[in-house]
């Protein structure tokens, strides 16, 4: 089926399947059932129903009853919900439905990775650590921090908030207008396509799903084939938790993908590099698809003399070492004074061995260069660099110890493109002036860090720089602020997401304003003969604005009054 027909067959799915998700059976267990909700006789027949225990295949459930321990009981393939309301609630959730315009409720997220506890818990294996364990040499403890507890947030902040999200947002009107109730309504995009990377491979893929969902999108799910295993498991366990008619899992390469790409698509949600950004774009572009790229590129960091230089530099090590390097808000490189070079190389190289110990080739929480194909591009980033820190490898395991590379020029290797793994490479530049200057000659970075104790030097940067967030004395963690919009700008992307970001960016912002028929009189000011009396009195009503609260409103419909009466007598003479 071509991906247009899939899309129609997706929205005519949108007005009666809901699928209800996981629930927790027994200790170890996880049971799904799937219903199709027959809105004629109001009730929901089970088309699917199944119980996974952890490392065993998902299993059809035994007809007859299963008691789920949760707020559903499945009897003979139908369900009985205790309460009706609860059940009616459920009749309007999974619903991204155009023609009905109804928008899920947070029931849906039930169903979602990462929104039960029990889908990842430390000291208990799972696929998806497995995977991600396989791909990037992530340990359990990380994938959770890293990956999964974002998700969780992500889907609790939906369910508490979708209700805020989705209702009309009230606007300042015009004099003109003051009588209109005039409001923007969030609604659906339609089918979403969302291609995922691999460096964070479920926090990249999913967290725009939850979004997608939110907004009352369908959408399909494409992750990246280069994260191997995880791929995958994202294909095998994701419709388990959710309908796969609405939220499909495509795998495959670069074809697969430029196949999707030819299809139309309502949104497309890309995460990856700054040159298949562009593909991505030409290929919206036939359709007048909108997108969203999370891109990257070079992060800039700048150490000032006047900081902790210690802490500035555990800080610096933990953003640029956690996975590897290959994060794409990673600090890319550091631009410091001459004068602090040593004390910073040597701060950052304790911080290694307090992570990593002595040995990080052994260490659990140091991860492993996605592929040889990445291993040997890092790697030959250090041709024409001086080791100061690391250096070790092995591109048999794909591992290359957390490296420090200092006096870096600005033309040599490593300065050329964003580096994607563990080096650490440091430029020297005389002051802020400076540092300024070499930030603003180069692309607009995903992120810019800056550390110091002097305020002055943060508003400098912030004022005199562009980037898609600024963090000062810190790294990464402005990822995990869910209010905060999180993208690019320029070369390292377009669009935001997280928490409402995402919801907004999925949705379209629709403008709403809705008259009475009556007081026509009013209008006589636009409509023809145009005369420069009528323009006055059309200047004065369009742009002044009515935030007047609500004692201004009072005395303005006081004062239209006055004035409808003085009318009216006038008339009435
Ligand atoms: N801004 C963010 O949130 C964010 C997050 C993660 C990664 N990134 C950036 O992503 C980059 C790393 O990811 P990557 O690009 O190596 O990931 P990747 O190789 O996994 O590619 C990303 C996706 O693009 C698809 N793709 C690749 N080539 C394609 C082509 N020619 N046509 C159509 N589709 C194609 C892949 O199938 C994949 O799903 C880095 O630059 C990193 O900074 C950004
Ligand atoms: C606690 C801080 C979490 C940081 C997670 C960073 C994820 C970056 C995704 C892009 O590569």
């Amino acid at each position: 089926m071509v991906a247009h027909e899939k899309q129609s067959s997706l929205r005519s799915k949108q007005k009666t399947d809901v699928t209800f998700g996981t629930l927790p059976c027994q200790a170890n267990a996880n049971f799904k059932s799937v219903f199709s909700f027959d809105p004629v006789r109001g009730c929901c027949e089970q088309t699917q129903a199944r119980v996974w225990v952890e490392g065993e295949a998902w299993n059809p459930i035994p007809a007859g009853r299963a008691s789920c321990g949760w707020d559903l009981t499945v009897e003979g393939g139908c369900l009985c919900a205790a309460d009706k309301d609860q059940l009616q609630r459920r009749r309007l959730s999974g619903c991204p439905d155009r023609e009905g315009s109804q928008r899920p409720n947070a029931d849906i997220f039930k169903g979602c990775p990462g929104s039960s506890r029990r889908w990842l818990e430390p000291g208990r294996p799972s696929k998806q650590a497995d995977a991600i364990k396989k791909d990037l040499n992530k340990s359990d403890v990380g994938t959770q921090l890293y990956e999964t507890l974002g998700l969780e947030g992500e889907i609790s902040l939906a369910i508490r908030k979708l209700k805020d999200w989705a209702a009309p947002r009230p606007v300042e009107k015009n004099l003109l207008t003051l009588s209109d109730t005039v409001y923007i309504q969030p609604e659906p995009l339609g089918v979403v396509l969302i291609i995922g990377a691999w460096n964070y491979p479920w926090a990249v893929t999913i967290q725009p799903l939850i979004g997608a969902i939110a907004a009352g999108n369908a959408a399909v799910v494409k992750p990246s084939e280069v994260c191997v295993h995880t791929a995958k498991v994202m294909e095998d366990l994701l419709p388990y938790y959710i309908d796969k008619e609405l939220y499909p899992v495509v795998t495959g390469g670069v074809s697969e993908t430029q196949e999707l790409l030819r299809q139309r698509f309502d949104h497309i949600f890309y995460t990856g590099n700054s040159m298949v950004g562009k593909v991505i774009m030409e290929a919206a572009a036939k359709h007048l698809t909108p997108v969203t790229l999370e891109l990257g590129g070079k992060s800039p960091c700048y150490i000032d003399k006047n900081c902790d230089i210690s802490i500035a530099c555990r800080r610096v090590a933990w953003g640029k070492y956690t996975n590897c390097g290959q994060t794409c808000i990673a600090p890319d490189y550091v631009l410091c004074d001459p004068s602090i070079q040593d004390q910073v190389i040597e701060e950052v190289k304790k911080s290694i061995k307090e992570f990593y110990t002595e040995k990080p080739n052994t260490c659990p929480d140091y991860g492993r260069i996605i592929n040889q194909r990445h291993f040997k591009r890092i790697m030959a980033m250090l041709d024409d660099s001086t080791i100061a820190v690391g250096g070790d490898n092995n591109e048999s395991d794909c591992y290359i110890a957390p490296t420090v590379l200092k006096d870096v020029k600005p033309e040599s290797k490593v300065m050329q493109e964003e580096i994607f793994g563990p080096l650490l490479p440091i430029l020297t530049i005389s002051s802020l002036d400076e540092a300024i200057k070499f930030i603003n000659r180069r692309e607009k970075p995903l992120a810019l860090y800056v550390f110091t104790a002097d305020d002055k030097v943060i508003n400098r940067m912030r004022d005199e720089t562009s980037s898609g967030g600024l963090l000062a004395n810190d790294c990464l963690v402005h990822y995990s602020v869910s209010s905060l919009p999180f993208g690019g700008v320029g070369n390292s992307g377009m669009g935001c997401y997280h928490g409402k970001h995402t919801f907004d960016q999925l949705s379209h912002l629709r403008s709403c304003l809705i008259k009475k028929l009556n007081m026509e009189g009013v209008n006589s000011m636009r409509y023809p003969p145009h005369t420069a009396k009528k323009l006055g009195w059309a200047r004065f009503f369009i742009l002044k604005t009515a935030d007047l609260g609500w004692i201004g409103k009072v005395a303005l419909l006081a004062v239209l009054v006055v004035a409808a009466a003085a009318v009216l007598q006038k008339y009435l003479q």
